[in-house]
C-alpha cells in the first residue's frame, strides 16, 4: 500500500466513531472525503496527522505503518492544514510559510541557502509575493489560507492533507484556493486527501470521492459513481438533481428538499 488506512477504528471514550476502516489513496491524485456532519472525516485526517491515535488499525505510507517513521521524517513526506489554524499575531506572511522548512533544519543552525531559495519558490507559485512582508493577521481569510497552503508546501510534501480548505471563503476565494490546489497537485505531483462540504466543488477538484456513513466507507470511486441522487439521498437524506457539467467534464447537483421530521411535522 502506499498511502491509506488499514482496519482504522476509532474510539472517544466508549463511543465509536469509525469502524475498520480501509482505503487506498492513490499515488498523485486527488481524493475527497464527504460525509454528515459528525461522520468521522476530521477524525480520519486527525489519524493521519498523529492528532488522534485510533483502538485499532494504522495509517500505512510507502507500506509501512506510519508509527515506524521518526516525526521528523514524516513531517518531510506529509503536510496536514487542520481546519483551524490559529498564527502567531507577529509574524509576517513569509516567515510563516519559512516555517515549512522546519523539518529540515539541521538543530543550532538557520535557513540555509536552498532553504530560502525553495521559500522564494513557493512564494511566486502562490501568487504571495506582494504580500510576504504582510502580517498574517492583516490578510484577508482567502490570503490567510493561501498563506497556510504556501507553508505546507514548503515542506515539500509526497501527501498533502487539508481540512475544509474553503469553509470560510466567499465563493471567489473559494475557488481561487481550489484552483491553487489543484495547480499545486498536478505540479508537484502530490497525493491529497481532504474533506470538502461542498459537493460541486468535491467532484470538480477530485479524481476520487470517498463517502463516510454509519461510521465506515459507504462508497468510494469517480464522482461520477458516486454522485448519484440515490446515494446522495442516502448519505445526506437529500433529493437532488444531477445535471453534468461539461465544460469542467464532472457532475454537478442542485439540491432540492432534505427529508427531515421538522419540515414534515404538521402536513
Ligand atoms: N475529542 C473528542 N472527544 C469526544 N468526541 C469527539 C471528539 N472529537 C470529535 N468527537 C465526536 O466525534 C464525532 C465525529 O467528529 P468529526 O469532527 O470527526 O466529524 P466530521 O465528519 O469531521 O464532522 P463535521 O462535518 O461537522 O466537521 C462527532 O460526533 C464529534 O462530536
Amino acid at each position: 500500500m502506499y498511502f491509506g488506512f488499514k482496519d482504522i477504528s476509532i474510539n472517544y471514550g466508549k463511543r465509536e466513531i469509525i469502524k475498520d476502516v480501509t482505503i487506498e489513496f492513490p499515488k498523485g491524485k486527488t481524493t475527497t472525503i464527504i460525509g454528515p456532519n459528525g461522520s468521522g472525516k476530521t477524525s480520519l485526517l486527525k489519524v493521519i496527522s498523529r492528532a488522534v491515535t485510533p483502538v485499532r488499525g494504522e495509517v500505512v505510507f510507502n507500506g509501512k505503518p506510519l508509527k515506524q517513521y521518526k516525526l521528523k521524517e514524516l513531517a518531510k513526506k506529509i503536510a496536514y492544514l487542520p481546519q483551524v489554524h490559529n498564527s502567531p499575531s507577529d509574524i509576517d506572511v513569509r516567515t510563516l510559510v519559512s516555517y515549512g522548512r522546519y523539518p529540515y533544519k539541521q538543530f543550532g543552525r538557520g535557513l540555509t541557502r536552498y532553504d530560502n531559495d525553495i521559500i522564494d519558490n513557493t512564494i511566486e507559485i502562490t501568487g504571495l509575493k506582494n504580500l510576504q512582508n504582510r502580517l498574517v493577521e492583516t490578510l484577508s481569510g482567502g490570503e490567510r489560507q493561501r498563506a497556510w497552503i504556501a507553508m505546507t508546501i514548503c515542506q515539500q510534501p509526497e501527501v498533502l492533507v487539508l481540512d475544509e480548505p474553503i469553509t470560510y471563503l466567499d465563493i471567489g476565494f473559494q475557488l481561487e484556493v481550489m484552483e491553487l490546489i489543484k495547480k499545486l497537485g498536478e505540479e508537484m505531483q502530490l497525493t491529497i486527501i481532504m474533506v470538502l462540504h461542498d459537493i460541486n466543488f468535491a467532484s470538480r477538484y477530485s479524481h476520487y470521492l470517498l463517502s463516510i456513513k454509519d461510521k465506515g466507507v459507504y462508497s468510494y470511486g469517480d464522482p461520477r459513481k458516486i454522485i448519484t441522487s440515490g446515494k446522495l439521498e442516502d448519505i445526506f437524506g437529500i433529493q437532488s438533481q444531477i445535471f453534468e457539467d461539461e465544460k469542467n467534464n464532472c457532475p454537478f447537483i442542485i439540491p432540492e428538499k432534505k427529508r427531515s421530521k421538522w419540515l414534515t411535522l404538521g402536513n
